[in-house]
């Protein structure tokens, strides 16, 4: 099978400028694949580089060495590489990344920050709408909140907004940085599910979780970070 995401002895050393330069080697010889319907989850105690190498799947971390494989309509690209046009298309059509909170712009509705998206990739408007509205249901959030915008939810309405924004679009990959942190039994569930239709439609997934019952739920493999880790 064709791997979606290809990463072969990927390594980034963070250079802290305002400390006169040290170096700060945090992963080194970063190496897994992930085929499509996939979901590989990153394992390994906190500060052990899980993060960072999301980040370095999403372009928004440049690796100092190896190689980040994506597959984009149909080629495989090297993201460790690639100028950042490139990796704006990438984000656009293929790679999505549903971080820990929500950053939405001030005084937009909820539903159309959920829909937004979806209008971004030619969905026509009252139709994106309809797919948020849905979508918002299924995550519990009421309707009476729709028209309103998220900044002043609870934690945990706010994460939930985040969600279905990022699991709206139909985009073939998709980073997940630990999308149930703040969410009860019944919205677990739901994120779960969401995650099994995404595996269903061939999405590849790349997760951070730390909450074991849910890693096993959503893990076709675990791969654990700290092999990885570079020494200081
Ligand atoms: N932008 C950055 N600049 C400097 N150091 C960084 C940066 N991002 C991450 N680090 C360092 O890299 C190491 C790994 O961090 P990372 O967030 O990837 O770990 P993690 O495994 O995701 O941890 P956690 O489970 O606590 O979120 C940490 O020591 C962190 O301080």
């Amino acid at each position: 099978m064709t791997a979606m995401i290809d990463v072969a002895d990927a390594q980034k050393t963070f250079t802290m400028h305002l400390q006169g330069g040290v170096e700060l080697p945090v992963v080194r010889g970063v190496t897994f694949h992930v085929n499509p319907g996939e979901c590989v989850v990153l394992s390994g105690p906190s500060g052990a580089g899980k993060s960072s190498i999301l980040k370095m799947i999403f372009g928004n971390y440049r690796c100092d060495g190896g190689r980040i494989g994506i597959r984009h309509r149909g080629a495989l690209i090297d993201l460790a590489s690639a100028e950042p046009r490139q990796i704006l298309n990438v984000r656009r059509d293929t790679i999505g990344y549903v971080s820990q909170f929500l950053r939405a712009v001030p005084r937009v509705a909820t539903v159309d920050v959920v829909a937004e998206p979806l209008i971004a990739s030619g969905v026509a408007r009252p139709e994106a709408q309809q797919r948020a509205g849905a979508l918002l249901h299924r995550l519990n959030i009421p309707e009476r909140l729709w028209q309103l915008p998220p900044a002043t939810f609870s934690g945990g309405e706010q994460q939930r907004v985040n969600i279905a924004r990022g699991f709206i679009p139909e985009l073939p990959i998709l980073l997940l940085d630990e999308p149930t942190a703040s969410l009860d039994a019944a919205n677990r569930a739901v994120v779960v599910e969401l995650i099994a239709e995404k595996k269903h439609h061939g999405v590849a997934m790349v997760a951070i979780v730390h909450d074991d019952e849910i890693r096993h739920l959503i893990a076709d493999r675990i791969v654990d970070v700290t092999s990885f880790a570079a020494a200081a």
